[in-house]
Order: C-alpha cells, then structure tokens, then sequence
C-alpha cells in the first residue's frame, strides 16, 4: 500500500515544472540587529562595551542562495557589549557579524531607501550598528542595537547586456562567442535566468556578456517574468539587441511581429521601463541569416532599421516608443552556424573602447569643471 502511494504521489510531480523552477535568487530579505551596549558601572565611572555590529562585505563567489542556504534564520544578530565590571572598567566590545555578499548587491532599508551598492569586492556596509555601551551621558545603561529589515537587491555586473524576445537564439549566441554553457531549446523561456559568459581574446582582454531573460511586449505590465531580470542591465556598458530575422510570435494567441517591429517593441520595454536606458550605446544582431528568404527581409527593411524613425508611425501603437533606438552597428548573422561570430565580437570590442574613451573624456571635462568651481576666478588658471 505504502509502495502505490509513494508511486501515485511521484507520479503527480510533473516533469516540465522541475525545469521552470530557477535556482537563481536575485532578492533576498533579512533581517538585522546589532549588539545591545554593555552596562555601566556608575560607582567606578566604568563604561560597558558596545554592541556589535552586523556588517556586509560584498564577495567574488558569493551567491544569494549560498548566503540564504547558510543561514539558519533570517535574522542575524550581532553580540552585546561586555557590562562593565570591578575586574574590566571597559567592557569588552560585542563581536560583529560579518556576512559576505555577492558583488554587485544593493542594500535597501525598510523604506525602499539605498544604504549602499556594494559593486566591488572587499565594499562594505553596516547593515545594522551595535548599541552604546553604559557611561555619564546615558546613566550608565547601555542602548540597545540598530534593528531593521534590510532587502539585498542583486544588479549582476557585465560589460555587455543581450537583450531579446524569447527563442531569437540568445543562448545560441552566448554559447558560440563565450564559455557559457546554456540550455537551449526550440521553445520560448528556456532561459529561466540571467546567464553571463566572458568572451576571451587572443590578448588577453575578455569581456562579460549577461544574457537577460524573459523579456517579452507587456513585460512593464508584468506579463510574464515582467521586468524581473531588466534591472541586470542597468550596469551593463552596452546593450547588445538580437532579433529574430523572421520575427515573433510569443504564441498562437498573439499577433506574430515581424523583424522591425519587434525592435520598436524592444525599443518600448526599454523606455517603459527605464528611458535612460535607450541612452546607452547599442548594437543589433538580426539572427537566422542561414534560413531561406532572410537574406531578402535583410535587404528590404535594413534602410527602416538604420533609420527607425523612418517607420515608426506604421508601428502599432502598443508597441510603438516615443523615442527611438539609434544602434552603433547593425550585423546579420547565424549564431547556429557560427556565421560572422568573429565580427560579432570584434565589434563589441571596439564598440566598448569607444564607449570607454567617451567616458574618460566626459570624466575629464567633469574634473576640470569641478576645480574650475573650487578654485574660482582667482585661483590658478585651469587649461
Ligand atoms: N536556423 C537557425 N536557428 C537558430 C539560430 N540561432 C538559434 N536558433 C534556434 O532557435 C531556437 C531558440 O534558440 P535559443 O538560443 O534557445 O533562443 P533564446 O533567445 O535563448 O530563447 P529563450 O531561452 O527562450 O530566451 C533554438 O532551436 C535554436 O537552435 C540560427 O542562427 N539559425
């Protein structure tokens, strides 16, 4: 009986469903307290020791579900303070708690209030700071510790951000030019979390390249996984835009978008969701080339792509954008076939080190007016 019970509730788990459910953890809540201050001793003018504090030290190799895995409870309080006694005037300090956090973690407090970005290894905050130890000025009792709900808000840091509806052959592409290893499959949201492959060149020099994830038209109005995974690419230096040559149909419910429009329909997720976004430099790769046909839609709608204000008021209003994309360069190609793979990746290269060479100028022009204002019109003169 035990046995056909045991086979009759396995056989309720649907296979499909352990596919969708993603290991990856990009939020984690917790909550933090630091130590309670030691007691004075007023007859001795002796002080308690301070309360520890709960601090976050962000960590290469660190991931949210390690830390949410290691954690017997998820709320972390730091030691009290030593009371201050005849054999220790000073009371010792309470011991901290120091939790390693993935790089590229953004505090929040309990009123959705940054306390801190943690988006190199080794940053650090306090999350939540030890009470006073007892002296003169609280009549010798010690104060309890900070104590609040602290959210960690993972932005996965990459040099490049692919974006594109689902089945355009991103994980294709991101297994082609880099050492990722991704699922791919001929039906949408096999990617069920961001994917980061480094591509490697002869020289040495390697760039980062996330695969985001579960965009789709109306992702702003949270169909879907909604802008779940967007917010990865807000520290992305470039956004690299791919497309179906053939468009796309996210199923026989909805219309099927052809190739431009759905970069109009990108172009609006973006804006919808962040316009400063549609600012950062961006390239387009128009994918499946190898099929029969695509070579014709290329030559037909490249003039509109170049120039997509060209078309923008055909485009149907729900996924027109108000502003559009202006893209650095456009490459048609095959990621199956590993067609123009090379060029793909020489042009990410250069794209980024133009990227770099206007930031370091802006970065410049931004020093020089900084001293400019500090040393005003008498100081020395700024060239
Ligand atoms: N003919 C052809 N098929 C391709 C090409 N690139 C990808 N595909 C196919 O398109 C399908 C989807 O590819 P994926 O790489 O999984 O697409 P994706 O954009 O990562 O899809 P999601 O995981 O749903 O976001 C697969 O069947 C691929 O084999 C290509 O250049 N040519």
């Amino acid at each position: 009986m035990v046995q056909v019970f045991k086979v009759l509730l396995k056989s309720t788990k649907s296979p499909a469903r352990a596919h969708f459910r993603s290991n990856f953890l990009d939020t984690l809540r917790l909550t933090v307290r630091g130590g309670h201050g030691g007691n004075g001793l007023p007859r001795y003018g002796g002080v308690g020791g301070q309360g520890g504090a709960v601090y976050f030290v962000a960590k290469e190799g660190v991931t949210l579900r390690k830390l949410a895995q290691g954690l017997k409870e998820k709320r972390i309080v730091a030691s009290s303070g030593e009371d201050s006694s005849k054999l220790a005037i000073f009371g010792r300090r309470g011991a901290d708690q120091r939790i390693e956090v993935p790089v590229g973690v953004q505090v929040y407090d309990e009123r959705q209030q940054l306390m801190a970005d943690l988006n190199e290894e080794d940053a650090t905050c306090i999350a939540a700071g030890g009470g006073t130890g007892g002296c003169t000025g609280n009549n010798f009792i010690g104060r309890p510790g900070d104590n609040r709900t602290v959210n960690l808000d993972l932005k996965l840091i990459a040099d490049v951000g692919l974006v594109g509806f689902p089945n355009a052959g991103k994980s294709t592409l991101l297994k082609a030019i880099s050492n990722a290893k991704p699922k791919i499959a001929a039906y949408p949201f096999t990617t069920i979390r961001p994917q980061i492959g480094t591509i490697e060149y002869s020289d040495l020099r390697s760039i980062s390249v996330a695969d985001l994830p579960g965009l789709i038209e109306g992702a702003h109005a949270n169909f879907g996984m909604g802008h779940k995974f967007l917010k990865h690419i807000e520290r992305t230096r470039l956004l690299l835009f791919m497309v179906d040559i053939f468009g796309f149909q996210l199923s026989p419910r909805h219309p099927h978008r052809d190739c431009l429009t759905n970069i109009y329909a990108l172009n609006k997720e973006l804006e919808l969701y962040d316009p400063t976004l549609l600012e950062k430099p961006c390239v387009l790769l128009l994918n499946k080339m190898d099929k029969d046909g695509a070579s014709d839609i290329f030559t037909r709608l490249k003039p509109n792509i170049k120039d997509l204000e060209s078309r923008l008021a055909e485009c149907p209003e729900e996924v027109r954008p108000s502003r559009v994309l202006k893209f650095k360069y456009i490459l048609p190609i095959s990621a199956k076939n590993s067609a123009r793979i090379t060029q793909v990746k020489k042009q990410l290269r250069e794209s980024l080190d133009e990227v770099a060479a206007e930031q370091f100028v802006a970065d410049g022009q931004q020093i020089k007016e900084k001293l400019q204002q500090r040393v005003g019109v008498i100081g020395p003169k700024i060239t």
